[in-house]
């Protein structure tokens, strides 16, 4: 039988944490093996905040217990058709609560924003960042769809991910790595989003997930799926999908957890 995706629940963040850093650092590992970078994907909304939480915590000194940001390639699963600077941007996010606090010293890792001259043209801001991961992975000609070694994303209330919405038409792309949505029904109405083939080709994904305000849509999601944009990640992605939860968020959630190992 097809692997499922890896639920992980955690009492809290302070737990969860420590045990996303460590899945990251694995998957830091096997990107470094692989292709000498790290090629990683982060989301906006809550996710920043706990993976600051996760990375910024010193090394314990163990073997394989250090991030890398020099060799970090970092993009953006989705971005909002806004100024870099603007309270939207997930990049001003990252930027505020992880790239800011990163040690003196440390070099800081590759990130790849939106080209914001195209701000005012959602298809050419998509194409735009489309060919930055042409530049950075392989031409259109010669793969199918980019491989990131990971990608870090969030669930909305509704289900969604990336900028993916349920019931939208960008979930049947077929085609594009990276396409515009004007009608976004969480604001702002404007970004940019990876596709959904572009997501399910990841090497790993790793949802962040918590508070009690996600219970109902954890339900859905793990229990009936109901063509929900998570739900569909999961069912692409099976065993190298992983969720981290607190208790909080998937409380009435019948879905076998597992004990967190690498
Ligand atoms: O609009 C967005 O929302 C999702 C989910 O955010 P969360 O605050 O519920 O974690 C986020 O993953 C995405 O990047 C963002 O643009």
């Amino acid at each position: 039988m097809a692997k499922q995706a890896n639920l992980y629940s955690f009492p809290g963040v302070d737990k969860l944490a420590p045990a996303l850093r460590a899945y990251v650092i694995s998957c830091q590992e096997a990107g470094l093996a692989r292709h000498g970078v790290f090629k990683v994907a982060v989301s906006g909304g809550s996710l920043p905040k706990t993976l600051a939480q996760a990375l910024l915590s010193p090394s314990s000194g163990a073997e394989n217990d250090t991030v890398k940001w020099d060799k970090w390639e970092i993009f953006f699963a989705d971005e909002r058709a806004v100024p870099l600077d603007h309270p939207d941007s997930n990049y001003a996010l990252l930027k505020s609560e992880l790239l800011d606090k990163l040690p003196a010293g440390t070099t800081q890792p590759t990130v790849h924003t939106i080209n914001t001259e195209y701000l005012e043209d959602t298809q050419e801001l998509a194409d735009q960042y489309e060919q930055t991961l042409v530049n950075s992975f392989a031409s259109r000609d010669s793969v199918r769809l980019p491989i990131f070694d990971l990608l870090l994303l969030g669930c909305g209330p509704d289900g969604h991910t990336c900028s993916l919405f349920p019931g939208h038409e960008l979930l049947r792309e077929t085609s594009a790595w990276v396409a515009p949505i004007e009608d976004s029904p969480k604001p702002p109405l404007k970004r940019i989003t990876l596709t959904l083939p572009v997501v399910n080709h990841s090497v790993r994904v790793a949802f962040v997930a918590t508070g009690g305000g996600k219970k109902e849509i954890m339900k859905e999601i793990f229990e009936e799926g109901n063509g929900l944009p998570c739900a569909l990640v999961n069912e692409g992605t099976g065993g190298r999908c992983s969720w981290f939860v607190d208790n909080a968020a998937v409380e009435g959630v019948s879905y076998p957890r597992r004990p967190f190992s690498l």
